[in-house]
Formats: structure tokens, sequence, C-alpha cells
């Protein structure tokens, strides 16, 4: 172990650390030497070298054990957007991020680093090359952003150099890479479904997608930064692949390698919008006697149909940031892991 840059002494702790994000970030901590704690309400991690600590993020007490000893903390849990549960992402995202705050004074914690969201700039109309100085949404594009907005707020907020207390956020946008439950899942089902044939707008629109491994790199990187004194303390910092992508080519790449059809026929976008504002109504009052989940949500027809890509320059100045794997290789990667979903008689294409 002498020859690994960091000492095995130097003990973490990942709150969701079962989840996408946190495994991959827990597996990357390991391989560089660090020890490390999984705090999660699901035990979804499997791996005989980290502790791990059942728990809901809202109670400092179940936190209290996880954090014993701990200097680095990386807070990447959060309900997930598609739950669509107001009462939950307030209570979990705001409440609890102060819980996590209060509990990381209290077991002497030094470091907190939050994976929040580049989406907490984003109001539903175009982003171009947007840099972090950009104001917070005024009018966030769901609930789920507008309580990562508060929890941003609270953590960079709580940064405080004289209590020997650290903190930094970083926002991602677009994960994906192997294991995602949410992106290729979401479309290998849409695309099963035969409702993956339309393209939304002119299908111009660049996007942020960021390989997940990428993302590890910018939070690892940000908690070695993170030192008294740096410009980094109390501040957000986008991370992304820095290769935006047309949102309706990437879909398709990903569609097309594992078998499936890319979508081929443009509808307008403020129509299909309405027609999912109308759906998400329709789908609200008909809650007390039929459930329906509605795929195109006015969320997800918003980031389908507009610009959103973001500058990661302040990162890569203030934390020497760059991303690890470009976009073609983490395609690649990503529709390999995913073999499972591959359509039933294709073979392997990229
Ligand atoms: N997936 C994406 O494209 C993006 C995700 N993010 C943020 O990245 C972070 C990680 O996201 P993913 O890994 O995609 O989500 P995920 O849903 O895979 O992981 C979240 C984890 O948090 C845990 N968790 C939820 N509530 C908890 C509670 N009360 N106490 C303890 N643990 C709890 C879950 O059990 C899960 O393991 C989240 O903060 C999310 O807001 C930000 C930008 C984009
Ligand atoms: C049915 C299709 C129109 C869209 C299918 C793909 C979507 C499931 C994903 C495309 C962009 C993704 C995205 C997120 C979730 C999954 C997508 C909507 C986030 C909302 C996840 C949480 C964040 O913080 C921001 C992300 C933006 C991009």
């Amino acid at each position: 172990m002498a020859t690994r840059s960091r000492p095995v002494s130097k003990k973490c702790a990942v709150i969701g650390g079962s989840g996408f994000l946190g495994q991959h970030l827990v597996e990357s901590l390991l391989e560089k030497g660090y020890s490390v704690n999984v705090f999660d309400i699901h035990k979804g991690i499997q791996n005989d070298r980290v502790c791990f600590f059942q728990g809901d993020l809202c109670n400092v007490q179940d936190l209290q054990l996880a954090l014993e000893g701990v200097t680095t903390v990386f807070h990447c849990a959060s309900p997930a957007p598609s739950s669509d549960n107001r009462e939950l992402f307030y209570k979990v995202n705001f409440i609890g991020t102060k819980a996590v705050i209060r509990a990381c004074k209290q077991a002497g914690v030094q470091k907190l680093i939050l994976t929040s969201s580049a989406s907490v700039v984003f109001e539903g109309s175009d982003v171009k090359n947007g840099q972090e100085d950009l104001p917070y949404a005024k009018k966030p594009i769901d609930y789920y952003t507008e309580t990562k907005i508060l929890q941003e707020k609270e953590v960079l907020s709580s940064n405080n150099p004289d209590e020997n207390f650290l903190t930094v956020a970083i926002r991602p946008h677009g994960i994906f890479g192997p294991r995602d439950p949410q992106l290729v899942p979401v479309l290998v089902d849409t695309a099963k479904r035969g409702k993956m044939k339309f393209i939304i707008g002119d299908g111009n629109n660049l996007v942020d997608f960021t390989f997940v491994k990428n993302v590890v790199h910018g939070h690892i990187l940000a908690a070695e930064r993170l030192e008294k004194n740096s410009a980094i303390c109390g501040k957000a910092y986008h991370i992304t692949n820095d290769e935006p992508i047309p949102f309706w080519e990437f879909l398709s790449r990903i569609l097309v390698g594992l078998g499936y059809d890319a979508p081929r026929y443009h509808l307008p976008y403020l129509l299909v919008y309405y027609l999912a504002v109308m759906l998400s109504l329709v789908s609200l009052l008909l809650k007390p006697f039929l459930t329906f989940k509605p795929t195109f949500t006015p969320m997800r027809v918003a980031l389908a149909g507009t610009y959103h890509y973001y500058s990661c320059e302040k990162a890569k100045c203030d934390m020497g940031y760059s991303p690890l794997v470009r976009l073609d290789k983490a395609i690649e990667e990503t529709v390999q892991s995913y073999s499972h979903l591959r359509r039933a008689g294709s073979t392997a294409e990229m």
C-alpha cells in the first residue's frame, strides 16, 4: 500500500452510497486507498471493504455512528426525481441536509462535498455554456429541483473555516453509465412500448450528458482540494463531460447500440410541451381513482427540447478538473454494460 497516494487512515463517509453515483464513488475511493463508511436508507451495496450503516439521513442519531472518526463526507443521497413526492423531497433534500450538516459538525467532520445539480439554474428555457454565476432558477422545472436549490444554499452557507468546517457543491448534469437505474432503463422501456419514434423540436439542441466516472473524479478532486483558504470553499462547480451533444443524438446512440430504432419523426416542441402539461393535470385529477405515470412529463419534454449545457472552466481552473473518459468511450462502455436490455434477436453494434 506504500505506493498509494492517499493513506488508508483517511476515513470518509458516503451518504447515499447504495445509489448509482454513490456506488461508483465508493469504488473509486477504495481504489485510491480511502477507508469508506457507507450510509444509506437501503442496503444496495455489496462490498466487504466498506462499513455499511443503514439509516435515514433526516435522523442525526442514525448518522452519528457512521460519521465517527470521519474527516470527509460526500452527500449524494436524494429521493429519485421520478418519485414525484413533494413532501419527501422537502424532508430529505432540505430538512435532511440540515441534519447532515449538524451531524457533521457534532462528529468533527472537516469537509462536506454535496452532490447538487446543474438544473438548479435551469428554468426550462435554453442555457448555453452556463456558468456558475447564473442565478438560481426562480421557477425551477420541478419540485425536486426546488429542493436541490434549498439544499445547495444550505450547504454552501454552512462553510465556516473558523469552525474548521469546509463545504463545496458539485453540480453534475445528466449522469449516465453502468448501473444507472434512470436514463437507459427509461429509454429502453419507452422504446419497447413503441413510444421512442418522435424527436421533440428540431433535434439540434445541445445538452450535457456526463459519464459517471467523470462525476466521481470531480467529487474526489473537490474533496482533495478543499483546504482552508482554497478558492473552492463554499462554492459550486459544474462537472460535465465538456462535450455537449444534441439530446436526440445521444439518445439515438444508446438506443441503436442496444438494437432499437432511433427516433425519426419531428414534433413541434410547444405542442408536445402543452400536451404533457395537460396529461399531467389529467393524471392529477384522476389520482384518487386511477394511477398512471405519463412518460412525457413537462419536465422531461423541457429537458428533451431545449439547450442545457454548462461550462466546466471554473472546475478546470480551481481544481485541475478535466474529464477522464471521453463521450465516445463512455457511451460504448455504457451500452456494453446494458447487454441485458438489448433488443431480443439484435446483435451488438456501435
Ligand atoms: N442522476 C442524475 O442524472 C443526476 C443526479 N444528481 C444528484 O446526484 C445524487 C445521486 O443521484 P443518483 O445516484 O442518480 O440517485 P440514486 O437514486 O441512484 O441514489 C440516491 C441514494 O440516496 C439514498 N437515499 C434516499 N433517501 C435517503 C435517506 N432519507 N437517507 C439515506 N439515504 C437515502 C437512496 O437509497 C439511494 O441509494 C443525487 O443527489 C441527485 O440529486 C444530480 C444531477 C444529475
Ligand atoms: C422519454 C424521453 C423523452 C426522455 C428519456 C430520458 C430521460 C429519462 C432522461 C434524459 C435527461 C435526464 C435527466 C435527468 C433524469 C433522466 C432524464 C430526464 C435529471 C432530471 C436527473 C436529476 C437531475 O438533477 C437533473 C437531470 C437532468 C437530465
